[in-house]
């Protein structure tokens, strides 16, 4: 982002291409931006949003987020904006807010609580079927999913998610009906477990506030809804915001970036985005020519792009240059954390401006960052929900889920190895679709970077490295 002077954010300092500057002068009530990363997704919509604050005096402007940390980014890019009128906040925080408006007294179930529940949930089924789906640990997160997926869109009673297509939920475990008719007991289960708890997950906010929406939505005036990553809310979530949008829904979307568990049409959420309002970015201003190259190189094998779906924006590769991506193979975790630490700390000595992001697909990974490189002199803090800044100079360390929508001047994707990059314990046959996500995750952790990316491993290095095109980065082997 353009910072003025003080190091704030100032939005003036950026001047819009034409293709920008037309979405934010679009005047239609439904407008799709579609654009990869780096493009200005999140700059237009702030953007839209002060031209709306401006424009309408007494209407209220609300962006919404998914994930938490980039709702805190964005909020602290929308502080110089300073409006009372516009409102920055995750869907799910907000939905909370709503349910509580309409007297809905319950709490969150927590993570190893709701994870108790479904083990024994598949117990009790598995007591009943002896079913294979509910007999073998490895099929845990699966069903996890499964559920996270009826809820979100809404197929809540037997004879619908019987009798829904399943459609974006994968191949590779086979399923009939007598699968559905086990896991919508699993589902049944799980839900009387929450009820006796007095406790939802996060995936039943919606269907909630959905079923309580003459309570609270006179209280909602949201005016104009702005969405950024939209591809990852659930169609039930954002069907509810397009009820709820009286005057604009803005939506920013890359399908490409897509790293949860969901599936949508825009038809079937009610919006339409036909003739003028679909608008298209396609250049990063992000990241260098490098750095977009090997993430492209990446992203050919996504699903996305092998079968040409309409969604799928391709990139204009940048003319801005700077160094080549580096992969450097350690001998062992402990050394691949060592470099990773002389590096960063060399890194912060010669550039004490820059952010670096250290990006990891698990937080726990990261914990040596956090003890070692204060001590080296290296500002360190981790970044998750609203903690942290991603603006302040310094060691940032993330996971590679809350790395979403935020930009560092130079990213360390550390731990590229099998089952860390993609993730699997169990299931070693994975599905398609869980793998595409996990290539995704790590297309989004490339392109956070604006300046230098440095890909670290030891042991059997990830898949996704051997789909990178090899002449797009320098490998270096230490001790190897
Ligand atoms: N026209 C422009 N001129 C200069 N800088 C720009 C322009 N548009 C965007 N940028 C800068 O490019 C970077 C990426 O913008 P932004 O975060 O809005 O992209 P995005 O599409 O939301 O990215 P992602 O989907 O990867 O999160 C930011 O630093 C932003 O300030």
């Amino acid at each position: 982002m353009k910072m003025n002077t003080e190091g704030n954010f100032d939005m003036k300092e950026t001047i819009l291409t034409p293709k920008q500057q037309e979405a934010v002068d679009f005047d239609g009530k439904e407008m799709l931006i579609k654009g990869i990363a780096g493009s200005g997704k999140t700059l237009v919509l702030l953007k839209k949003a002060h031209k709306i604050l401006t424009t309408c005096p007494d209407e209220q402007v609300y962006l919404f987020t998914y994930v938490g940390t980039l709702a805190a980014y964005t909020r602290e890019l929308a502080a110089t904006i300073g409006s009372q009128r516009l409102h920055v906040d995750t869907f799910h925080a907000w939905a909370f807010r709503m349910l509580r408006r309409a007297g809905v007294r319950t709490s969150i179930v927590q993570n190893e609580e709701q994870v108790e529940m479904l083990r024994k949930s598949m117990s009790e089924v598995f007591r009943s079927t002896r079913h294979r789906l509910v007999a073998e640990e490895k099929y845990f997160g699966f069903l996890a999913e499964e559920i996270q997926w009826m809820k979100g869109k809404s197929l809540l009673s037997r004879e619908g998610y019987l009798a829904a297509a399943r459609v974006g939920r994968g191949t590779k475990v086979f399923v009939d009906g007598k699968a559905r008719e086990v896991m919508y007991a699993v589902f049944e289960r799980y839900q009387e477990k929450l009820q006796r708890a007095g406790k939802i997950d996060y995936d039943d906010l919606s269907n909630l506030l959905d079923a309580s929406f003459a309570k609270w939505s006179p209280y909602a005036k949201l005016d104009n809804v702005l969405i950024d990553e939209a591809q990852d809310l659930q169609e039930v979530q954002l069907k509810l915001l397009r009820k709820c949008a009286n005057k604009r829904i803005v939506i920013a979307a890359d399908q490409g970036q897509k790293i949860y568990n969901t599936s949508f049409s825009w038809r079937g959420i009610g919006i339409n985005i036909t003739g003028g309002r679909t608008k298209v970015l396609q250049n990063s201003f992000r990241s260098t020519q490098q750095i977009i190259s090997l993430a492209y190189s990446l992203q050919k094998h996504d699903p996305l792009y092998k079968e040409k779906d309409e969604e799928y924006v391709y990139p204009v590769i940048p003319e801005r240059q700077g160094p080549v991506p580096m992969l450097i193979q350690l001998t062992g975790h402990e050394e691949e954390e060592m470099f990773v630490v002389k590096a960063v700390q060399e890194l912060h000595r010669l550039n004490p401006n820059w952010t670096i992001g250290i990006l990891c697909r698990k937080k726990a990974s990261l914990a040596r960052f956090h003890r070692q490189l204060p001590l080296l002199g290296v500002p360190t803090e981790y970044v998750e929900k609203d903690k942290g800044s991603v603006t302040q100079p310094g060691a940032k360390l993330l996971s590679l889920h809350s790395a979403k929508g935020l930009e560092f001047d130079a990213v360390y994707v550390f731990r590229m190895r099998e089952k860390t990059v993609p993730l699997y314990d169990q299931l070693e046959d994975l599905d398609d679709e869980v793998l595409a996500t996990e290539r995704r995750l790590l297309y989004v952790a490339m392109t956070r970077a604006k300046t230098a990316l440095t890909l670290t491993y030891s042991g059997k290095r990830s898949r996704f490295i051997e789909e990178m095109d090899d002449t797009l980065y320098e490998y270096k082997g230490v001790g190897v």
